[in-house]
């Protein structure tokens, strides 16, 4: 069974604003998931209804098989959520408002835990030190303990490196990948592309409110992604041979470089024949190099075909 089921969710807002139509997905128990999706695309309106913080206007959500509204305490405990903004009691200590966190959600108290949590998260030796001492990528890893405390099965991270720095971020990439690897389910949002092809095992990509596709990470890079061929050549081409043009080759301004675009998917046969068409000229390569599509790239081509 999924851990989270989502069946033809939608939310417009008071003022009119439809923030989600018809979403449907299910997610898995100890997977990553990335939600992408341009600003007001509805991803955290997607995160905030799950989490119980805002009323659907259609559909349903069931998180370990208790609704979300009709057994929302139920639901509730089995999620973390850290916001996108930070908002904590400044003048507390770390491991006081950790502890406290856990205490709103009816959970005995394990200081073990809780100071196993504040270890892993890199904060141990803060947890005496008040909020307001902090740096702002700490308080942002407080949020993280605070979402962690009750020991939820599904964590909500809402845009998690939002301003933090690349050291930072790898720290927090690494403490999601182990608590997947501990069989926490993710559900991360982002706008580094990056992060999302670091960390995620399946993408989901969002746009005005509609799901527009949920996929393998691989296989999405896989179908829609492009590799690019460079050939350096050991004399420079003053032009290029019509015949080479056709194949799709273009070249560089100082002559001396080829490119040449494919899909990922195509079959190899067009490579074959390209350096079969080199070598009938007598062109003389001296090195290669190949360049696949990021997810950043995948994305834009996405968004782009849809508009
Ligand atoms: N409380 C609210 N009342 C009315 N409209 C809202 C409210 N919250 C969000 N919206 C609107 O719903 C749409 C989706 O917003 P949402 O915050 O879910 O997007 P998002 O994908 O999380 O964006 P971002 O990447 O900027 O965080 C936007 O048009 C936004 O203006």
């Amino acid at each position: 069974m999924p851990i989270i089921e989502v069946r033809n969710l939608s939310k417009t807002y008071a003022g009119g604003t439809t923030a989600l139509s018809d979403v449907s997905l299910d997610i898995h128990e100890s997977e990553i998931l990335a939600l992408l999706g341009p600003n007001g695309a509805g991803k955290t309106t997607f995160i905030s209804i799950v989490c119980g913080l805002v009323t659907p206007s259609g559909g349903e959500v069931r998180v370990g098989g208790h609704d979300i509204v009709r057994d929302y305490r139920a639901a509730r405990s089995l999620i973390g959520l850290v916001p996108q903004e930070i908002s904590i009691e400044m003048f507390e200590t770390v491991m006081n408002t950790v502890r406290f966190s856990r205490g709103l959600y009816g959970r005995k108290p394990d200081d073990a835990y809780l100071e196993k949590l504040l270890r892993d998260l890199s904060l141990y030796d803060k947890r005496d030190a008040r909020l307001m001492e902090l740096s702002g990528g700490m308080k942002r890893r407080v949020l993280i303990a605070k979402a962690l405390s009750h020991q939820p099965r599904v964590l909500f991270l809402d845009e998690p490196t939002a301003g933090v720095d690349v050291n930072l971020r790898r720290d927090t990439w690494a403490v999601v990948r182990r608590l997947r690897d501990q069989g926490v389910t993710v559900i991360l949002t982002t706008h580094y592309l990056e992060e999302a092809e670091e960390m995620a095992d399946r993408i989901g990509i969002i746009d005005k409110g509609r799901l527009m596709l949920v996929r393998d990470k691989r296989d999405l890079m896989h179908e829609f992604g492009r590799k690019r061929l460079v050939v350096e050549l050991v004399e420079p081409l003053i032009t290029l041979p019509a015949d080479l043009r056709e194949l799709g080759l273009v070249l560089s301004e100082d002559g001396q470089h080829l490119s040449y675009e494919y899909d990922t998917r195509a079959d190899r046969s067009g490579i074959a024949r390209l350096f079969a068409t080199l070598a009938r000229h007598g062109i003389a390569v001296r090195d290669l190099e190949t360049r696949e599509s990021s997810l950043e790239d995948v994305f834009l081509r996405l968004l782009g075909e849809a508009a």
